[in-house]
């Protein structure tokens, strides 16, 4: 059944509390892509014109359920001040007798941002108490956080569960659309390529991701796993050793299927993991390649960034989640950045989704070369499974009965 969205609301007069998703890369405190935060102003503005007094919160890394500077949103607060051009009140918490305060002296058309929910132990366990706390006093809940709709959280989908009206925003809306229609039925051959970092959240995903895609093309971290599996000498790369009979299933699943599940012919290697490191490729994995004792693959090497790119050239759709390699270092970014170049010249429909494969797009200048940039990565992968995201699933259905309007 079809959601709410922002447009069904009322939101004069009312507090309403809004879940973005403002997980966006830092560098010393600095915010190096603030696409995500660009990407939610309209449903914010939309909001705020509407006289509503708005309640955001957000997630911002990977911190361990309690406050961690390092992991604050505190610049967020700044950047998003500036790209709106009025005051956003900082709350340094997100639930408790300051955030309460600060909600309270909120006046129609005011906007706050709480502090990262995830610095509570109940946002991650979707823990009721949490979830009430957070929505305090307001009655209307709006998520517009597409990137971390695939997690059942307090912030996503728990507060549904108190909230008057839960409605969607533009940018779930924008998402949902593009995505749900390219990824129903893909133009073929339709060439999957994934990477980065978070091997163990996206493993799981791949053998159900064969029911749709032709092609897999493995880089990043991810590929280390499978390269380990495969029985390779990976030196000191990061790897999951508790994935590796997974990742051996999925080879055999994807023997099994006739689906081209390519890892990279070779790696690129360091010794050291720092800025302006020397790097070499190894040899192809085939004819005996191996990363030395002390050595990390880094990236994807030469030949895997040429059998990776021919097979890009072919492809009618491409989805990319992950990047290639440490992209951040430019002595660890050739295979991300030409990954980037070859869907970026090729005439394939291309979807690139992820906070840090975006900002990929982003540094190597081919995100307006490229079909669709999504704010989602593990959320587009989840979509692309046909699953319903739970912070979708969770909002009110559109009935002539709960509509405002
Ligand atoms: N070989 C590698 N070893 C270590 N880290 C790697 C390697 N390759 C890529 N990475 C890191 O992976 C990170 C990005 O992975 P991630 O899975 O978060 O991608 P994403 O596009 O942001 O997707 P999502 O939105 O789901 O987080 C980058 O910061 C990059 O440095
Ligand atoms: O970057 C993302 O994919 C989202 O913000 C979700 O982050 P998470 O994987 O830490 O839940
Ligand atoms: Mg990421």
């Amino acid at each position: 059944m079809a959601k709410l969205t922002v447009r069904d609301l009322d939101v004069k007069g009312k507090e309403v509390l809004m879940r973005v998703d403002f997980n966006v890369p830092l560098k010393d405190g600095e915010i190096t892509n603030d696409a995500r935060i660009v990407a939610a102003l309209p449903t914010i503005k939309f909001l705020l014109d509407g006289g509503a007094r708005l309640v955001l919160c957000s997630h911002l890394g990977r911190p361990k359920n309690e406050p961690d500077p390092a992991f604050s949103l505190k610049p967020v607060a700044v950047r998003l001040s500036e790209l709106l051009g009025k005051e956003v009140k900082f709350v340094p918490a997100a639930i408790g007798p300051e955030a309460e305060a600060a909600r309270a002296s909120m006046k129609d058309g005011d906007v706050v941002l709480l502090e990262n929910v995830r610095f509570y132990p109940g946002e991650k366990r979707n823990d009721p108490e949490f979830a009430k706390a957070l929505l305090g006093n307001a009655t209307l809940f709006v998520n517009d956080a597409f990137g971390t709709a695939h997690r059942a959280h307090a912030s996503t989908e728990g507060v549904t569960h108190f909230a008057e009206k839960s409605a969607m925003g533009f940018l779930i809306e924008r998402e949902l659309e593009y995505l749900e229609g390219k990824l129903e039925n893909p133009e073929k051959p339709f060439v999957v390529i994934m990477g980065g970092a978070k091997v163990s959240d996206k493993i799981e995903v791949l053998s159900k991701l064969m029911e749709k895609a032709d092609t897999f093309l493995i880089g990043g971290a991810m590929a280390n796993t499978f390269l380990a599996a495969e029985g390779y000498d990976l030196g000191a790369s990061k790897i999951e050793g508790d994935k590796l009979d997974l990742a051996r299933e999925i080879l055999a699943n994807a023997k099994a299927k006739g689906v081209k599940f390519v890892l990279p012919a070779d790696v690129r290697v360091t010794m050291k993991f720092e800025d302006g490191a020397e790097t070499f490729c190894t040899a192809p994995f085939a004819e005996g390649g191996k990363v030395p004792e002390g050595g990390m693959a880094i990236d994807i090497g030469d030949k895997a960034i040429e059998e990776f790119s021919a097979i890009i050239k072919d492809a009618k759709t491409v989805l990319w989640n992950g990047p290639m390699g440490v992209f951040e270092m430019d002595c660890f970014a050739k295979g991300t950045k030409e990954i980037a170049e070859a869907l970026a010249d090729s005439s394939a429909i291309s979807i690139v989704g992820g906070g840090d494969s975006v900002t990929a797009a982003k540094k190597f200048k081919v995100q307006d070369k490229l079909s669709f940039c999504s704010t989602g990565g593990g959320a587009s992968l989840e979509l692309l499974e046909g699953k319903v995201l739970p912070g979708v699933g969770a909002l009110s259905d559109k009935c002539c009965c709960c509509k405002q309007k």
